[in-house]
């Protein structure tokens, strides 16, 4: 990939962070403050922020549903790095095997599915097209690296199990969650959604970037 072809613009698909951000019904909203003032300094600005993990777009670890599971910074870059494929799958209830199927994956590392619920950040969505345990499995056979979705969750938002999160993981896919794709057709692009270092978290907010792949005109 060279990220310097300035003829295909990155394009943002990440939800801002601001106080207005959506969180899970109990965790902790999104803050930031200027903890010190230019003023105070004499110099700088200094923020400082507050906030749940998976808040915005974001990847969740391992840790997130497995104490003995690995931490944001022991996860392998290259799942958030590389070949994506947008697919629309707006019509679906669940994210199946089934519906999967029905779709052209081949040869897809990294899979982003833009659902039926619109990219609204302010507003924590009712209910969200749930993967499947079957779905997940057969994702993983595929090889998948990774599985983004543009909702809060994998799993059903109500589910204790997260069954979904733990064949990802156990399957060594790795998961972003509330990415914006609502304005994005179809088809294979360059991603770029790096987690923050953060040791031994279970998750981390990402700026997840994309830019459709060149044609073979070249232009
Ligand atoms: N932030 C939370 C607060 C309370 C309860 C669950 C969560 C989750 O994020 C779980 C969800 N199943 C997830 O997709 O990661
Ligand atoms: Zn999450
Ligand atoms: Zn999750």
């Amino acid at each position: 990939m060279n990220v310097c072809d300035e003829s295909r613009p990155w394009i943002d698909i990440s939800q801002p962070l601001n106080e207005k951000t959506a969180h899970w019904p109990g965790d902790t909203p999104f803050s930031y403050e200027t903890a010190l003032t230019k003023e105070e300094t004499g110099s700088v600005n200094i923020g400082r922020m507050t906030t749940s993990l998976h808040s915005g777009t974001h990847a969740d670890a391992p840790f997130h549903v497995n104490d003995r599971g690995a931490g944001i910074l022991d996860l392998d870059l290259h799942a958030f790095l590389g070949l994506a494929r947008i697919v629309d799958v707006s019509n679906a209830s669940v994210l199946d095997e089934k519906l999967f199927r029905t779709l052209d994956l081949d040869g897809t590392a990294r899979l982003l599915l833009k659902t039926s619920v619109p990219n609204r950040p302010e507003r924590f969505p009712e209910a969200v097209p749930a993967l499947t345990e079957d779905g997940a499995l057969f994702l993983a056979e595929l090889g998948l690296k990774l599985l983004g979705v543009d909702v809060p969750s994998i799993d059903p938002l109500d589910s204790r199990e997260v069954q979904a999160h733990h064949t990802l993981f156990e399957t060594g896919t790795a998961v972003l969650e509330n990415l914006m794709l609502d304005d994005l057709p179809d088809g294979d692009y360059e991603l770029i959604a790096l987690p923050l270092p953060l040791q031994g978290a279970d998750g981390s907010p990402v700026r997840a970037v994309v830019r459709p792949l060149p044609n073979e005109k070249g232009d």
